[in-house]
């Protein structure tokens, strides 16, 4: 059978449907969805709960003329699959494919590249007051941000600032899914299902209403589905209070209702925000079911969902190893308090969560509030671990130099996604967290080169009194024994794992077992330098003394990373030798199979061994 969906490569091509055959692109659109991340992988449940939203958008509004601002972005597949990416989708994700998330220079549609939540309304507002400025009355700025994404502070600041702008033409969409990647926590959330309560709105789906409604005591679904409300009036909204023009909530579902919304708000010039209700998984029995695990996820089979794989065959994740390790260190540490900034399961906070839920915090997508809440808590004599992805944190520096290290306060940093981490590309990519890390007085940074120094030096880091961060990188860990001991090391020192001669490689993190490969073959000296900071002084000039030259090994931009600080080390000490600094070079690198990007950037055995070879080519022979 002929799909509709076949002749729609833009939204100019939507757009000569009559309205009524939307409900059927919608089928085809999320059946589309559905194949391609089966078969890729990706952000499956936020781009299914946006099928009919991204349809009604397109249809109504004059994108890209009209500015559209996904949130985050990872629920943007259907929307880049409407605007003339559709035959590229396969390659989303991939090395020189399809970015996972909106970016500019992929498409004229994706008016801002996101993927760090929570820009939206900033830079809505930021391209609305320019439009005003040149004059640009029509222009439409659209915000379509999540439940989760507008909790965070940045958000907050975007709607303070618009509220007392004259002449804005912006709209705000809440796409309120009752989800975050885990269930929703805050009071906010609890705000939208007072929202929901007050304000009964009309063919919302009951099945839809129920799941939204199911944490909320007060409300009763009676026999024929309907609510009886409790509080049923909702004065004025927050968001009108901020001078927004709301309306909702509405079923974000319901395409025709939604267009109709659309052709209203269009028209009506200035500050909008519409509410709508969906489902995250919408359409997709298994994801609707469980949001979290069909929220990013690997290649799976369609009719059969994602089989677990048997867990004694699989390594273990760096996440899980830190998950374990908080458990054991809680149970002898009755102080330690765990917090996420939204990222439970990523950061391997569940089995945590569940066992100790009164010293377990998500405190919700806010990296500033999460590292100052633990600031807070280490006040008073608590042992706050934040458990926070390396990209993440960059949102927090301030907190972390004003809140915890000046003030010189005992919060261990349990830093997950060090270094590349592949598909999620650059945006996600933690490579900077040793040069904006190193420079912080106060701050211990350790590097673990596999899963058992991975506990070590986080036990040593948690009972240092004082600031400290562990880096560690997304993904299976190296395939080591690990102690179930909680053991820790001398801070500062670094070992020698190997010695050989000529060429003395130092290491930091995993990417010391590179260098032990390329060591062997060659008969080079390896050490695993353990910290960066305070680094092994003394390690350091001594090896220098005893080889030809000098390779520091790092997954963190080349530039003000542990390789600079090995270079300032011997620049103190007056000490002359060739040095060649391996990391991530000054560049972005877009998303790709680690494996892939490794061998690109030269990080390798292979890489390592021919960067060694042809600098020092006269050193070794
Ligand atoms: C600053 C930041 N912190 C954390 C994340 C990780 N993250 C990606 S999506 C997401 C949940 C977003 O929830 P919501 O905005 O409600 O969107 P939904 O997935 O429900 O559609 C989180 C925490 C991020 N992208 N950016
Ligand atoms: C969109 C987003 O920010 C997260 O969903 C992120 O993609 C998770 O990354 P991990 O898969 O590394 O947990
Ligand atoms: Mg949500």
């Amino acid at each position: 059978m002929p799909k509709l969906l076949d002749n729609i490569n833009l939204p100019s091509d939507l757009r000569e449907l009559p309205s009524d055959l939307l409900k059927k692109v919608a089928n085809e659109l999320r059946m589309e969805v559905l194949n391609l991340v089966s078969n890729t992988g990706g952000h499956l449940s936020s781009s299914l709960g946006v099928i009919e939203l991204t349809i009604a958008l397109h249809y109504v509004f004059n994108t890209p003329d009209d500015v559209l601002i996904w949130d985050v972005g990872h629920q943007s597949y259907p929307h880049k699959i409407l605007t003339g990416r559709k035959d590229r989708m396969f390659t989303i994700r991939q090395r020189h494919g399809i970015s996972g998330f909106p970016k500019r220079s992929e498409s004229l549609y994706d008016s801002f590249g996101t993927a760090h939540s929570s820009t939206s309304i900033s830079a809505a507002l930021g391209m609305a007051c320019a439009a005003r400025k040149k004059g640009n009355l029509d222009r439409k700025h659209i915000a379509v941000i999540g439940d989760g994404a507008i909790s965070s502070g940045m958000a907050f600041e975007a709607l303070n600032n618009a509220g007392v702008m004259d002449d804005i033409n912006l709209l705000v969409i809440l796409n309120d899914n009752h989800m975050s990647i885990s269930p929703p926590v805050g009071a906010l959330n609890r705000y939208f299902t007072y929202l929901m309560q007050g304000r009964f709105y009309a063919a919302v789906d009951n099945k839809v209403k129920k799941e939204f409604l199911h944490t909320n005591q007060d409300i009763k679904i009676n026999n024929d589905n309907e609510f009886s409300i409790k509080n049923s009036v909702v004065s004025k909204t927050f968001f009108e209070e901020f001078g927004f023009n709301y309306s909702g909530p509405i079923d974000g579902h319901d395409i025709n209702l939604l267009v109709s919304y659309f052709q209203n708000l269009k028209s009506n010039y200035g500050l909008n925000f519409l509410h709508i209700v969906t489902k995250k998984g919408k359409g997709y029995d298994l994801a609707e079911k469980d949001p979290i695990l069909y929220h990013g996820l690997g290649k799976f089979n369609l009719q059969t969902g994602i089989i677990s794989a048997n867990k004694k065959e699989l390594k273990k994740t760096f996440s899980q190893i830190f998950g374990c390790w908080i458990c054991d260190m809680a149970n002898e540490d009755s102080n330690l308090i765990g917090v996420t900034p939204a990222m439970r399961e990523g950061s391997g906070l569940v089995d945590f969560g569940e066992f100790f839920p009164d010293r377990y915090f998500d405190v919700g997508i806010s990296e500033q509030h999460a590292v100052t809440f633990a600031a807070g808590m280490a006040c008073d004599d608590l042992k706050p671990v934040v458990a926070i992805y390396s990209t993440f944190l960059q949102r927090a520096y301030d907190q972390l130099i004003h809140d915890v290290a000046i003030q010189n306060l005992d919060v261990t940093f349990a830093i997950d996604r060090s270094g590349l981490v592949g598909a999620d590309g650059a945006t996600h990519s933690g490579n900077y967290d040793i040069s904006f890390l190193r420079c912080i007085p106060n701050l211990i940074i350790a590097t673990p080169s596999d899963e058992n120094e991975q506990r070590l030096l986080l036990t040593t880091c948690y009972k240092y009194k004082g600031p400290s961060a562990v880096r560690y990188p997304r993904g299976e860990v190296i395939g080591v024994n690990v102690s179930i001991k909680l053991d820790t090391v001398k801070i500062g020192y670094g070992i020698v794992r190997r010695l050989g001669k000529n060429i003395v490689i130092l290491g930091f993190g995993t990417l010391v077992n590179n260098a032990m490969i390329v060591a062997n073959k060659k008969d080079f000296t390896v050490a695993d330098m353990r910290f960066v900071k305070p680094l092994d002084e003394n390690l350091i000039i001594s090896l220098a003394k005893n080889h030809n030259a000098i390779v520091t090994l790092e997954d963190n931009a080349i530039l003000g990373g542990a390789g600079s600080a090995v270079l300032e080390v011997l620049n103190k000490n007056n000490f002359q030798i060739p040095v060649l600094q391996l990391g991530i070079p000054d560049r972005f690198i877009d998303q790709g199979d680690l494996k892939q990007l490794n061998h690109e950037i030269g990080l390798d055995p292979e890489g390592i061994e021919s960067s060694i070879i042809s600098t020092f080519k006269n050193l070794y022979v």
